[in-house]
């Protein structure tokens, strides 16, 4: 048994905010879970310190599945975001409490490795084609077999998932939300030409990612899908929104473009008929945001089933204990597609040291027993969280848009 005896939530800000749980044992074992929803991050820290950790204290950590089910049906209140990251804030926890009591890292205890590492795609973004093509070319060459392009579009002032700096992105970018333009006549346009540039410049021997966050219809993703044919993109991301899961029925009418969705999913309901009508290629649910490992297990389990691989949210607003967590789960998982890695910025690794490495294309979490990832609470205290938000988007005559 290792008793819970205290559990902490610590809310900090290095760069930009993330809320870390920390779970402690009567043997003094602690372990970490990441529960940072991006613009709502106290709503989470709340859930977490007001009504959850009074009902962890006594427990036997080893119970992960036991404490997950009481989490998720003894809330009465099921599923929606809040209560999903918070319920994976716990599952990480306990699942790096039970390694490192094993001695074991995370992945030896979810039934071994199934490969020699997770590939990793970067972020390859510009205000235009060729700024975009160069910084694809600057990843090429740091050893990255997949690479995403996001460019600017001709006529928008700005495009969300265009980063201004080459290497890190934050899209929390204001104290409230800045309001973005968009124009989808302008952005198809615009797309087809960026792949060209991006085979023509990179040949075929590396994947070419695009991320349209939400902001096509059906069909105008399928139009898209189809104009991206000749590329060969490894995938098309959050086409569509994806609430009416049947939309994809339309998108799968009209390309063969392989498509990902899922990042703002928190459980298998809000994906089950994408994967059980093979309306999707990639299932992009998140450790931190679907429930945590166990969770995020039994999602790839069933896309297993339909041939839908796996291919996590990693952007920077998951936090280091986020990233490890998931490549844990993503080296044991047997249907693993491809794993997001926006790297964090070294304030942020300072106060999340951790073992997990970047090499050849590739990430591997280490074998540190447990998630391999600690915090520096001393440093995390000198960066006290501030509010910031995630744009919102409009279209040019000011309809509030998707996102
Ligand atoms: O695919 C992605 O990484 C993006 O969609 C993210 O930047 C996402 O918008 C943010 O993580 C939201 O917080
Ligand atoms: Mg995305």
């Amino acid at each position: 048994m290792s008793i819970i005896t205290d559990a902490r939530v610590i809310v900090t800000s290095p760069g930009r905010n993330f809320v870390t749980l920390e779970v402690r044992t009567k043997d003094g074992v602690t372990g970490l879970g990441d529960a940072t929803l991006n613009g709502r991050e106290l709503s989470v820290a709340s859930y977490l310190g007001d009504h959850v950790i009074p009902c962890l204290i006594g427990r036997d950590a080893h119970r992960i599945e036991d404490i997950w089910q009481y989490l998720y049906k003894g809330a009465y209140w099921r599923r929606g975001p809040v209560t999903m990251t918070a319920i994976a804030a716990v599952d990480m926890a306990l699942w790096d409490i039970k390694g490192k009591v094993a001695g074991l890292p995370v992945y030896q205890l979810l039934g071994g490795a199934s490969r020699e590492g997770c590939m990793v795609y970067g972020h390859a973004n510009g205000a235009s084609i060729e700024a975009t093509i160069e910084a694809a070319l600057d990843y090429r060459e740091q050893g990255y077999k997949a690479i995403r392009l996001q460019s600017g579009v001709p006529g928008l002032a700005s495009t969300y998932g265009v980063s201004k700096d080459r290497y890190f992105y934050e899209p929390a970018d204001a104290d409230l939300p800045s309001e973005n333009l968009w124009s989808t006549e302008k952005y198809l346009r615009s797309v087809p030409p960026l792949f060209e540039a991006g085979r023509e410049g990179l040949g075929w021997d590396v994947h070419l990612l695009h991320d349209v966050h939400h902001r096509l219809t059906p069909i105008e993703a399928g139009r898209l899908g189809r104009d991206l044919e000749p590329y060969r993109p490894f995938w098309l991301e959050d086409a569509t929104p994806a609430e009416n899961q049947e939309a994809f029925r339309l998108i799968r009418r009209h390309t063969t473009t392989p498509l990902a969705v899922g990042e703002i999913f928190n459980s298998v309901h809000d994906c089950r008929q994408l994967i059980q009508e093979q309306l999707i290629d990639y299932v992009r649910a998140t450790v931190v945001h679907a429930g945590g490992i166990t969770h995020l297990r039994r999602i790839a389990a069933l896309a297993d089933l339909y041939q839908v691989r796996t291919g996590c949210h990693g952007a920077t607003d998951l936090s280091p204990v986020s990233m490890a967590a998931a490549l844990h789960f993503g080296l044991s998982v047997p249907n693993f597609g491809i794993q997001e890695y926006m790297r964090h910025t070294p304030e942020t690794d300072a106060v999340f040291p951790h073992a997990y490495r970047f090499q050849d294309g590739m990430m591997h979490p280490g074998d540190t027993p447990g998630l391999g990832v600690d915090i520096d609470e001393t440093l995390a205290a000198k960066h006290p969280y501030k509010r910031a938000y995630l744009p919102v988007n409009r279209l040019q005559d000011g309809t509030l848009f998707n996102w």
